[in-house]
């Protein structure tokens, strides 16, 4: 949990540096800077205050399960934890609740989610609660429970408005802002794709 919650304050800069550094020539997306990103978002989660820390919890413990296992075993990429795991059967994997895999699928989720939310705050969009619920039901939603849905529109009202979004950035102007994400978005999206087509391949989509 601490190493998650590192000190900082949070730099739209270095998320979109982690998650650049994240792919190789060989289309392999390395562990240590998709956590590194993802250290970074949770910073500017928790920064939002308590009504966001059931949300920024969860994503702590899921980054701390991973931070774990790559002490542990080393893994490099995704591609050798997903390689590693399903070394012992997909039967066994899909018994395992900490696994990397399903820890994994989870932030996986919540990266199209970002990359949606994103895609929003640049359009222009003033109302920031509307874009976090219209990426919210097109991406993780459809994956939680009633009450966790319901406590996540609710938390989604209490959120900064769009120019506090662009200031907390910590990348300069709105319209520098506004650039940077328009940098950032394919690299998540990179990401994303890559991950998408592992889990795929190996049927790894629907892990409960
Ligand atoms: C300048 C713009 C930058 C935007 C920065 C956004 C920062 C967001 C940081 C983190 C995103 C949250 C990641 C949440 C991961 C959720 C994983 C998940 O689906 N967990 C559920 C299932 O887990 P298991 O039970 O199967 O282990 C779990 O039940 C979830 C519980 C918490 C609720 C999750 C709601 C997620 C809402 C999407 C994030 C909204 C953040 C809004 C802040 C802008």
């Amino acid at each position: 949990m601490a190493a998650a919650a590192a000190a900082g304050p949070f730099s739209l800069r270095e998320v979109l540096d982690a998650f650049r550094r994240c792919v190789t020539e060989q289309r392999e997306v390395l562990l240590e800077p998709y956590l590194s990103g993802w250290r970074g978002l949770i910073r500017f989660l928790q920064s939002l205050g308590a009504v966001f820390s059931f949300i920024s919890k969860d994503a702590v413990a899921k980054v701390a399960l991973l931070e774990a296992q790559h002490r542990q075993h080393r893994f490099v990429s995704l591609q050798s934890l997903v390689q590693h795991e399903l070394a012992a059967g997909p039967a066994a994997l899909r018994a395992r609740p900490d696994s990397g895999c399903r820890t994994v699928l989870r932030l996986h989720r919540a990266l199209r989610w970002l990359q949606l939310f994103l895609e929003g705050l640049r359009s222009g969009e003033p109302r920031t609660s509307v874009l976090c619920t219209d990426a919210y039901n097109a991406s993780l939603a459809q994956h939680h429970p009633w009450v966790v849905r319901k406590a996540a529109t609710v938390a989604f009202c209490a959120l900064p408005s769009r120019d506090a979004f662009l200031e907390i950035m910590n990348v300069g102007s709105a319209d520098e802002a506004v650039a940077m994400l328009g940098e950032a978005i394919p690299y998540i999206g990179d990401v994303y794709g890559i991950t998408q087509e592992l889990f795929a391949e190996h049927k790894l989509l629907d892990l409960p």
